[in-house]
């Protein structure tokens, strides 16, 4: 039987600094942003259909998707950004469960899905225990526009695409405080995992 954890949480709530703790304890992570990246890549259909809704403005001289203008329309424009999900969430999608299923296939005891979008995609059928990383409003808005050097227009747009929060912590299985310390973080985070019997060998 294998322990499927669904890892989730608000932009720059600390998922990633989270799964990376996951994986130096030895669980395999499949990434949400990185499988969205992978799948956007020249050559890919999403690239394609991406081209051809937003056109060739969005693009780099080398060809390469400008993330920054194309995040620009999409955290500003509900409309765009939905247009945006309707080609890339379904590529992700299938990219996770082609991952997932090596995973299996290989004998993993426990999987960890790393999504942003759990709750807001409809995806927590997929995962046994949903676990969702914590930060408060303030702390949010200020790890955000320090890490990515957003404006606070930026950041709010950013964080006011996806469920409030407070939303996920309500209907999760355990929550990771991470308005302290990462090391405060990474005991709340082993003591779940025990409780899970996730690192069970
Ligand atoms: C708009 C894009 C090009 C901006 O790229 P950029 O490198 O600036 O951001 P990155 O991809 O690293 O995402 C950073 C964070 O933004 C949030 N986010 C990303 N896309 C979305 C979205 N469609 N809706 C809400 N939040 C989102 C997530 O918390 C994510 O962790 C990119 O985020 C994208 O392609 N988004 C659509 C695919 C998607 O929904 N990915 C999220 C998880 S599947
Ligand atoms: N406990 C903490 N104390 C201080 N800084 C932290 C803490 N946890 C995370 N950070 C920092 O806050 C920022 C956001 O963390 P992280 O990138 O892990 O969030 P995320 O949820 O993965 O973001 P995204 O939704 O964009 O993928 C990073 O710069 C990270 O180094």
């Amino acid at each position: 039987m294998v322990l499927t954890i669904g890892l989730t949480g608000g932009i720059a709530s600390g998922k990633s600094t989270v799964s990376a703790m996951m994986r130096q304890l030895g669980l395999p992570v499949i990434d949400a942003d990185e499988a969205a990246r992978a799948v956007v890549r020249p050559g890919e259909d999403a690239y394609r259909q991406i081209v051809a809704a937003f056109g060739p403005g969005i693009l780099q001289k080398n060809g390469d998707i400008d993330r920054a203008k194309l995040g620009a329309i999409v955290f500003s424009d509900e409309a765009e950004r939905t247009k945006l999900n309707a080609i890339v969430h379904p590529a992700v999608r299938r990219r996770m469960l082609a991952e997932k299923e090596e995973l299996v296939r290989a004998g993993a005891k426990t999987i960890v899905l790393d999504i942003p979008l759990l709750f807001e995609s409809g995806l927590t059928d997929w995962v046994d225990k949903v676990l969702v990383v914590f930060v408060d409003e303030e702390t949010q808005l200020r790890r955000l526009m320090a890490r990515n050097g957003f404006t606070k227009e930026e950041a709010l747009a950013r964080i006011r695409a996806q469920w409030p929060l407070a939303e996920k912590v309500k209907r999760a299985d355990a929550v990771l405080d991470n308005n302290g310390t990462i090391e405060e973080t990474r005991r709340q985070l082993l003591a779940v995992l025990e409780t899970w019997g996730a690192l069970e060998k």
